[in-house]
């Protein structure tokens, strides 16, 4: 059994200094001290992976630390920001070292691919749970806003979309194979961070999809005013969903499943070449589809399809109620 103060030398505790990080104090003190870089806004976005909620109890350790961290990073490239800074609370039951290993792995490896520092976290005894609070820069015009949608605005999407709830039924359904692309698309989402960078600028609002593109475009329309017409027979479907979920199940997926991690951007038609060429050297294609509209309310999809992910919704998880 380890002390938590074991745990946070053994697991999470960089390696080596690194001076252009701008983490003057990191993991070990009783505050981190940053160093922002002047002139640049500071993004900070935290979000909370709860075991049975966000990820299931029997994931892979690795993708629990990846997505626990990929939920949060996704937020900061929805606002155009550069990812600089982490801090991690995680409450656990037991400290297992093959499960850890695996988790600050997971954790510490997506940090090193995106540049993103680990300064400091919390560890308590309790029911799995992983905060994740991240910290971005960026150009104080450039910050993508939900709220600078105009009508008649295009609506696009980064990427595929329906992945995330087709990889959940995947994992649900048994399917454990580590390359199969839409488990990969549930369990280890690639946050946007170069697509946000690059369309900040472009665009004119954006959100990340993480509770479901309806939902999700919903909090654009809130900001923005206005609304929206979607054409949902040109939305990208994830690799391998129509197999899965039938043409209907897979649409539907799309609209609603959430869990993609793809940004839904608002940009005038005249932009839409300069931002496709720029996501096409990141190798990321960027779907119109729909418009923003001076009208309220939602077009072009039946409004019983129009749900998304909430948390207070039905009974709780394992609950009887
Ligand atoms: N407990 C809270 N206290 C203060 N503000 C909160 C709290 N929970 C959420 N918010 C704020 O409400 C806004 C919407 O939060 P929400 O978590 O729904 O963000 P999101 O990006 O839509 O979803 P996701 O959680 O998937 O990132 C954010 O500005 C967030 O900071
Ligand atoms: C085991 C398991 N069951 C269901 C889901 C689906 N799910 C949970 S939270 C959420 C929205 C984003 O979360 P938040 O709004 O908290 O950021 C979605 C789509 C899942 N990921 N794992
Ligand atoms: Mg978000």
């Amino acid at each position: 059994m380890h002390s938590e103060f074991d745990l946070i030398a053994r697991y999470f505790t960089p390696a080596t200094p690194d001076p252009e990080s701008g983490v003057v104090m990191g993991v070990g003190d009783d505050c981190a001290l940053l160093a922002p870089t002047p002139g640049r806004r500071l993004a900070v976005s935290v979000d909370t992976s709860v075991c049975g909620v966000h990820f299931p109890p029997d994931a892979p350790p690795e993708a629990v630390g990846h997505r626990a961290l990929a939920v949060s990073l996704s937020d900061l490239a929805a606002m155009g920001a550069r990812a600089r800074w982490c801090f991690m609370s995680l409450s656990l039951d037991e400290s297992e070292d093959a499960w850890l290993e695996g988790f600050s792995r997971g954790f510490l490896t997506l940090c090193e691919a995106t540049g993103t520092r680990l300064a400091g976290g919390d560890i308590t005894r309790g029911e799995l749970a992983i905060g994740v609070t991240v910290m971005g820069e960026v150009a104080p015009e450039a910050a993508m806003t939900r709220g600078g949608g105009r009508p008649g605005d295009l609506v696009a999407v980064t990427g595929a979309l329906g992945g995330g709830a087709g990889g959940l039924a995947a994992w649900q359904a048994g399917e454990r194979d580590p390359v199969h692309p839409l488990l990969q698309r549930y369990l280890t989402p690639r946050p946007r961070l170069a697509a946000g960078e690059a369309l900040a600028g472009l665009a004119t609002a954006a959100v990340d999809i993480s509770d479901g593109l309806l939902a999700d475009l919903g909090h654009i329309l809130e900001h923005s005013g206005g609304g929206a017409h979607l054409e949902p027979e040109t939305l990208p479907l994830a690799e391998g969903l129509v197999a899965a979920l039938g043409e209907e199940g897979a649409r539907q997926a799309a609209l609603t499943g959430g869990d993609d991690y793809e940004l839904l951007v608002c940009l005038p038609a005249e932009e839409l070449d300069e931002a496709r060429r720029r996501l096409a050297a990141l190798e990321l294609p960027l779907t119109v589809v729909g418009r923003l509209t001076r009208a309220p309310g939602v077009s072009g999809v039946p409004a019983a399809q129009r749900t998304g992910w909430q948390h207070f919704r039905g009974a709780p998880p394992g609950g009887t109620s």
